[in-house]
């Protein structure tokens, strides 16, 4: 088996909404294509890869680095012992001539190629991503169902109370009973009026709403909302500062009694062992967000969880950011705590297969072979027109 093409692109997700720290209005995000030369009803089968909003696309590097040595590497040193296509094997000969430290664009790269080796894996053998990655990386017995949970309440130009309520109902119509919006872009006093808006919605009770930061705050301004915060008993407080002052978290903690949640922005296991060594998070309480699809993919994914585990760290506390398929299928196959939805945002690379549907906010997987892309109609003409 080889890889015989691989197809990158650019594609814009952007939208006129912010979150406190960014607009949406330039967000880009990378997209690729590996064909292989094994023929299956008279076509090649295709691995596609895409990076989770939040990042810009990284062509630069895919282009110079990372897919040279992929494809420059000689077949055998992509597979297995039983002559399988190896995630793991590749990601070591992607890496090669990276220095350690300073994870930033370049494992968003490494993701994208990750993503795609993992949707190809999964179709040479035939079988559901969250089936191989089982069988693969975990213990054998996928779960058939992951919790979700519906990501917006964004600030947006002229957008009233009204809108804002509007948007969460339409979360509990479509089945999701936990909901998250932003806050940290407007007044204390404004905010506070979202947050009442929103849990009146969900019939009074805070414990279904989670508040998202995006990493504004300093340590003042995060105890202060923190205390304003408490009575709610919120879903967690999300990312509160910046994402790598683990002492701000540390003292947040506590202080906050709470759920917290963050690490959507680490993007290595060197990283997110800090925030475990260092970000005072609780294992009995706090929730942890790495997004594989920004952070060198789901071999440096199972490393983390690995050190989760060495840590006393259940994989139940991992709710990966990004609301995208491919964590989806990390999420049963590994028994996380759940996984993002974007119901509305980030088209059209954001949600899952267009026949998913939300029931008591889980989701089923379904069967399609890899991770399933073919399902979701409008990114799977996009990936298609990549390599045709
Ligand atoms: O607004 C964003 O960048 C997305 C985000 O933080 C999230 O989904 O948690
Ligand atoms: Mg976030």
């Amino acid at each position: 088996m080889r890889i015989v093409s691989a197809h990158e692109g650019v594609i814009p997700i952007s939208s006129p909404m912010s979150n406190a720290f960014i607009d949406f209005s330039t967000m880009d995000c990378s997209v690729l294509a590996l064909v292989s030369d094994v023929i299956v009803e008279g076509r090649p089968l295709v691995g596609y890869g895409f990076n989770s909003n939040g990042r810009y696309s990284a062509g630069e590097i895919l282009r110079r680095r990372i897919l040279p040595r992929l494809l420059d590497a000689p077949p055998e040193s992509l597979l297995d012992a039983n002559h399988m296509l190896s995630p793991g094997k590749a990601w070591d000969v992607m890496m090669r001539n990276e220095k350690p430290g300073g994870h930033g664009e370049r494992s968003v790269a490494v993701g994208v190629v990750d993503m795609a080796l993992h949707d190809l894996a999964a179709k040479i053998a035939g079988v559901p991503l969250y089936r191989w990655i089982s069988d693969h990386y975990g213990d054998g017995s996928p779960e058939d169902s992951v919790f979700v949970y519906a990501a917006g309440g964004y600030y947006a130009p002229g957008k009233t109370l009204q809108q804002l309520q509007d948007e969460m109902k339409a979360f509990l119509d479509a089945g999701y009973e936990v909901v998250k919006m932003k806050i940290g872009g407007a007044s204390p006093a404004e905010d506070l009026r979202r947050i009442e808006a929103v849990i009146e919605v969900l019939d009074g009770d805070g414990s279904r709403l989670a508040v998202d930061v995006n990493g504004r705050f300093d340590l003042p301004t995060a105890l202060e909302y923190g205390r304003a915060l408490d009575p709610y008993n919120l879903f967690w407080y999300e990312e509160v500062g910046d994402p790598l002052d683990y002492g701000l978290n540390a003292t947040l903690a506590e202080h906050y009694r709470n759920p917290i949640a963050t690490g959507e922005n680490l993007f290595s296991l060197p990283d997110a062992r800090n925030l475990i060594r260092y970000g005072g998070l609780r294992p009995d309480r706090d929730y942890l967000q790495f997004d594989p699809a920004l952070s060198y993919g789901l071999v440096e994914y199972c490393r983390i969880q690995d050190m989760l585990k060495q840590h006393g760290w259940s994989s139940r506390r991992c709710i990966p950011h990004g609301g995208h398929q491919f964590s989806l299928h990390i999420a049963a196959a590994l028994k996380l705590g759940g996984n993002e939805s974007y119901p509305g945002e980030f088209q059209p690379t954001g949600g899952f297969a267009d026949d998913t549907v939300v029931s008591g906010s889980r989701v089923k997987l379904n069967d399609l072979p890899g991770i399933g892309f073919e399902g979701k109609a409008n990114f799977y003409r996009v990936l298609r027109d990549l390599h045709r």
